[in-house]
């Protein structure tokens, strides 16, 4: 079985950028690597299905949200567009102590997501199909969280629109992004300031084998107006510019 193979390149490629994980974790992230693999056949979860491609692009890159942006302990978190759990799933296994929501539009991934979470017997950990714009509305979870992450949905202004109403005043929505983020956050600062948030900091890594990334943090500093996010659709229609 390659089980072990996974492990080993989950370990090797961590130790680079000076992340530690216990056994167990590790055994938890090639489970998760494996569940992602088999079902990949059945449902499009990822194009990323080499073991180092997937460690570095999927794993590692979920993991340095954790090292570099500081998580408060028992926070509550969403991940919007989380698709095959990225970086929600991953985050949970290395987190026991944070509550977080996965939240996707499309039903076959979040039963996908039901079933790993069964089979790795993670708890405190949510799934919910639905639309970012239909749920940002709901009473129940709008302006409930500390954080929301997303990664690989939406350009940053449309983002913003899905993202930032689920985050209360104080704190953070945390947009995952590739080497153009600047051009991003150009087109996005009057949706992030409609939306209630002020971008704060862009913190940029490397991966491994090179390639850039950025986590552009974005404080919620007041209450999202009521008529947003806009009715589904809209906002990737007609990003707010
Ligand atoms: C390219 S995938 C990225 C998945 C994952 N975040 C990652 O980094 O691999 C984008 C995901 O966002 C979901 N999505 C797109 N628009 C959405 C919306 N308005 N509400 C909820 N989910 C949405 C899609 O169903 C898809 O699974």
């Amino acid at each position: 079985m390659k089980n072990n193979v996974m492990k080993e390149i989950i370990k090797e490629k961590l130790l680079k950028c000076e992340i530690l994980l216990t056994e167990e974790k590790l055994y938890l992230l090639e489970n998760y690597f494996q569940e992602v693999i088999r079902r990949n056949e059945i449902i499009n979860l990822t194009s990323v299905i080499d073991e180092k491609e997937f460690a570095e692009k999927h794993i590692i890159d979920s993991l340095y949200l954790n090292k570099l942006f500081y998580l408060s302990e028992s926070g509550k978190l969403i991940d919007v567009g989380t698709g095959a759990g990225i970086p929600g799933i991953i985050l949970k296994i290395v987190r026991d102590d944070l509550n977080i929501t996965l939240l996707d539009s499309v039903k076959k991934k979040t039963d996908f997501l039901n079933d790993v979470i069964e089979k790795l017997d993670l708890k405190n950990i949510y799934v919910i199909n639905d639309r970012a714009e239909n749920l940002g509305k709901n009473r129940e979870h709008r302006e409930n969280y500390d954080y929301s992450v997303a990664r690989a949905v939406s350009n940053l202004s449309t983002l913003a629109e899905f993202c930032l109403p689920f985050v209360k005043v104080g704190g953070f929505f945390l947009a995952m992004k590739g080497e153009k983020a600047k051009e991003e956050i150009d087109g996005s600062i009057k949706a992030v300031e409609i939306m209630g948030g002020k971008i704060e900091d862009i913190i940029s890594y490397d991966l491994p084998s090179g390639y850039k990334r950025k986590i552009i943090v974005i404080r919620k500093i007041k209450n999202t107006p009521e008529n947003y996010p806009r009715r589904p659709g809209i906002p990737e229609k007609r990003p707010i510019k």
